[in-house]
């Protein structure tokens, strides 16, 4: 395990944006999916040690991340931003070696990720949008980390240049927590996935079964929202979809299969080989096996 969340709960000027989150980036790649504003991006930025949790622990390799050396750990874990990150006034051979402060090292790492070392002079303007993804993801390179936290990597792209993207990150061989809507991507990319929704948890697994079987009325219909790669994010048709809600399960107002019941909490529990907070979770299973 490289890291570990443990009952974490983060939040922004005393409101809890993430609640009570447990999770471990295994290797083979660990997606975490939602839609927008259900934290995906906060647990993120804890994860890289920019933000502090309000309760629970972050840890690198066992050690709490408030006693880890920062240095080792700044350069281990690397975020992957999108490409609109890029300084405009730097040279691409400048922009990836900032962090290490190798300029040797840029043609290798541009050959690495497929870029033609020929465009280290240029402005990332003067790139396409896949060029500059690559000079973000050559950058994070640069000083060899061991963890690649990608936040929408290739969301900005068009199909054909996100697939192309998607195979360079799979041969890589970096271990990464990615971040997306997108189901299809962590398919690719992830080993195990976790989906988020209203800042907690609801369903984590093997990667496989979720968007095979899902457990949770939720992730089905995230992956029955994005049936393909470049598909569009899901976001609430029409602006009508209910918001979480307060108490009980926060997908309760949004759920076909929604009973009394789920005004109580459900807790995250092993149903089929993966943990899903749902008290309906056998329905979901059964409902799509008889399909
Ligand atoms: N700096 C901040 N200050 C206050 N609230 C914030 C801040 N950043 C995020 N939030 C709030 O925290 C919640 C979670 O946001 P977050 O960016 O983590 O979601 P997300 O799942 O990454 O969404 P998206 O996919 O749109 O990036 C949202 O309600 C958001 O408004």
């Amino acid at each position: 395990m490289i890291m570990r969340a443990d009952g974490v709960t983060l939040g922004y000027g005393g409101t809890a944006v993430v609640h009570d989150v447990t999770l471990d980036i295994t290797e083979g790649g660990v997606g975490l999916i939602g839609e927008s504003g259900s934290g995906k991006t906060t647990l993120a930025r804890a994860f890289l040690g920019l933000l502090k949790p309000t309760k629970g622990t972050i840890s690198f390799h066992g050690t709490d991340l408030r006693k880890a050396g920062t240095k080792a750990f700044r350069k281990a874990v690397q975020p992957v931003f999108q490409a609109e990150s890029l300084d405009p006034r730097m040279s691409v051979a400048r922009s990836i070696a900032e962090g290490s402060r190798d300029r040797a090292a840029v043609p290798a790492l541009m050959e690495q990720v497929g870029l033609d070392p020929a465009l280290g002079t240029r402005r990332p303007h003067q790139l396409s949008g896949g060029q500059r993804q690559r000079v973000v993801i050559a950058r994070a390179l640069a000083v060899r980390p061991e963890l690649l936290i990608l936040d929408e990597p290739t969301s900005a792209l068009d199909v054909t240049v996100q697939a192309k993207i998607l195979d360079l990150l799979e041969g890589l061989g970096t271990e990464r927590l990615l971040i997306t809507h997108n189901l299809a991507v962590v398919g690719r990319l992830c080993r195990t996935s976790h989906v988020l929704f209203a800042g907690r948890i609801v369903e984590s697994g093997p990667t496989e079964d979720l968007l095979q079987r899902p457990a949770h009325p939720y992730t089905l219909a995230l992956r029955d929202a994005v049936p393909k790669l470049g598909g569009a994010p899901p976001v609430a048709r029409g602006g009508t979809e209910a918001a979480p809600a307060p108490t009980g399960c926060p997908f309760r107002l949004r759920c076909p299969l929604a009973v009394p019941e789920c005004e109580s909490a459900p807790e995250l529990r092993e149903v089929a080989g993966r943990n899903v907070a749902c008290h309906r979770a056998e329905l979901v299973l059964t409902g799509l096996a008889a399909r």
